[in-house]
């Protein structure tokens, strides 16, 4: 794929302010980093940017906060970042006003600082021109290295595009050449799997991602929505009321079609979401009002498995189940495993991506083993879709 945007090799950072867009949205519990694998990819551009005497500047969003939440600050992020390049990592408490701009003026060549979560001012998610430009005052030029966040026409993900000179950073260019190279053309059948988490912003998309897989198998919570749809009782499990007529319609499509979608037959249930709760395997028309479905059961594997065993290319983006808790990851690990071994035998290319469902396949140990992992989920997914992203597009316009 040919990438039509300019990249590092294509500036002189050397005294530079260089705003450093990067995916600093990773998996965080009780204030410790479980998978820093976003961190490790933005770290080459981090260091080839400082090593050639520009000034760091890392600019990211984390989590959806609503407004200024401590409970959101990427702090403990940046000493996670600090820990990852092995070198020291300012942070600054705002990532616009004073505080910022005086962190920035203290900058030398060769340093690194870290600014506040971008979402603590809503002008981020609206690409608000104020809020755009008092980031920019901040730089002299920007670089887009956060892939998994280009799906997303923010102030600091697409805005300070068109403000300031614009580059690619070398994680976002190796994931659009690593999922060219593996997608652009795949070998038929495709198979997705589509769980996690995230239903509200991924279901919409599954419409037109079925028209690019033949087989959508879909877990985690996002399945629950289908069953809903399919009249089935869900009892207290994480679900989209809403976008239930959303999930028929795609269902609906989806047999027009002649594309199979492949929903749970059974769930590992509980009533707590916590290590080790009580929990038991259930068919699916048997979840009780009182249980939440936390992961797919041994039925639902053995289904997902065999799809593998028939497809040729894997596309995953999101978890079987509530796989940070013990024993919700059996669903994830037990087909991740199956994927792997046909991997290696030479008999099926996989692709996977997102934020925690890469810290899930680090759980399953099968990482080493996959065609490729992204660091993206939903970016991922619209790459895959054929949608343009606007934190790419507007490195193009350039
Ligand atoms: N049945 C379930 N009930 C509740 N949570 C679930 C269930 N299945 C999966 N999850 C949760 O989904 C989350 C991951 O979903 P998400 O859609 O964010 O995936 P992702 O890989 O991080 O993608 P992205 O990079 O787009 O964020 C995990 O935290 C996991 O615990
Ligand atoms: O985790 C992700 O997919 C990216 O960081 C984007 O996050 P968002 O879905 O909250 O925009």
């Amino acid at each position: 794929m040919s990438q039509s945007f300019r990249t590092l090799d294509h500036v002189d950072v050397k005294g530079q302010r260089v705003l450093v867009r990067v995916d600093l949205n990773v998996p965080v519990e009780n204030g410790v980093v479980t998978d820093a694998t976003r961190i490790e990819r933005a770290a080459p551009a981090i260091t080839e940017i400082a090593d050639k005497g520009g000034k760091v500047i890392l600019l990211s969003h984390f989590g959806r906060p609503k407004g200024r939440d401590p409970k959101q600050s990427l702090k403990p992020v940046a000493a996670e970042v600090a820990r990852v390049l092995k070198r020291p990592v300012k942070f600054a408490d705002d990532c616009i006003g004073e505080v910022a701009e005086k962190a920035v003026a203290a900058m030398k060549p060769g340093d690194i600082l870290c600014l506040e979560n971008t979402r603590f001012y809503p002008g981020e998610e609206k690409n608000d021109p104020q809020f755009v430009a008092a980031l920019a005052k901040l730089g002299d030029v920007w670089v887009n290295d956060a892939f998994s966040a280009a799906h997303r026409a923010h102030a600091s993900t697409e805005g300070l595009g068109h403000l300031l000179p614009a580059y690619a950073g070398r994680s976002l260019q190796a994931e659009l050449e690593a999922l060219g190279k593996a997608l652009d053309h795949p070998t038929r059948p495709v198979a997705a799997i589509v769980g996690g988490a995230k239903i509200s912003s991924k279901l919409d998309l599954l419409g037109n991602l079925l028209q690019k897989v033949d087989v959508l198998i879909i877990g985690g919570a996002m399945a629950n929505t289908f069953l809903m749809a399919q009249g089935k009782s869900v009892g207290r499990s994480l679900v989209e009321r809403d976008l239930v007529d959303t999930a028929q319609k795609i269902m609906d499509e989806a047999k027009a079609a002649g594309r199979e979608i492949v929903l749970p037959v059974d769930a590992v249930v509980a009533e707590k979401l916590e290590a080790h709760a009580p929990s038991r395997v259930v068919a699916i028309d048997d979840v009780e009002d009182k249980d939440m479905i936390l992961d797919i059961g041994p039925r639902s594997i053995e289904q997902a498995v065999s799809v593998l065993a028939r497809v040729k290319t894997l596309v995953w983006n999101g978890p079987f189940g509530a796989f940070e808790i013990e024993p919700f990851d059996n669903g994830t690990v037990e087909v991740a495993e199956a994927a792997a071994e046909l991997t290696a035998a030479g008999k099926l290319v996989t692709v996977a991506g997102g934020g925690d469902t890469v810290a899930a396949l680090n759980v399953a140990g099968v990482v080493e083993r996959f065609t490729y992992v992204s660091a993206a989920g939903g970016a991922f997914l619209e790459w895959m879709e054929g949608k343009a992203l606007p934190g790419v597009e507007v490195l193009r316009a350039q």
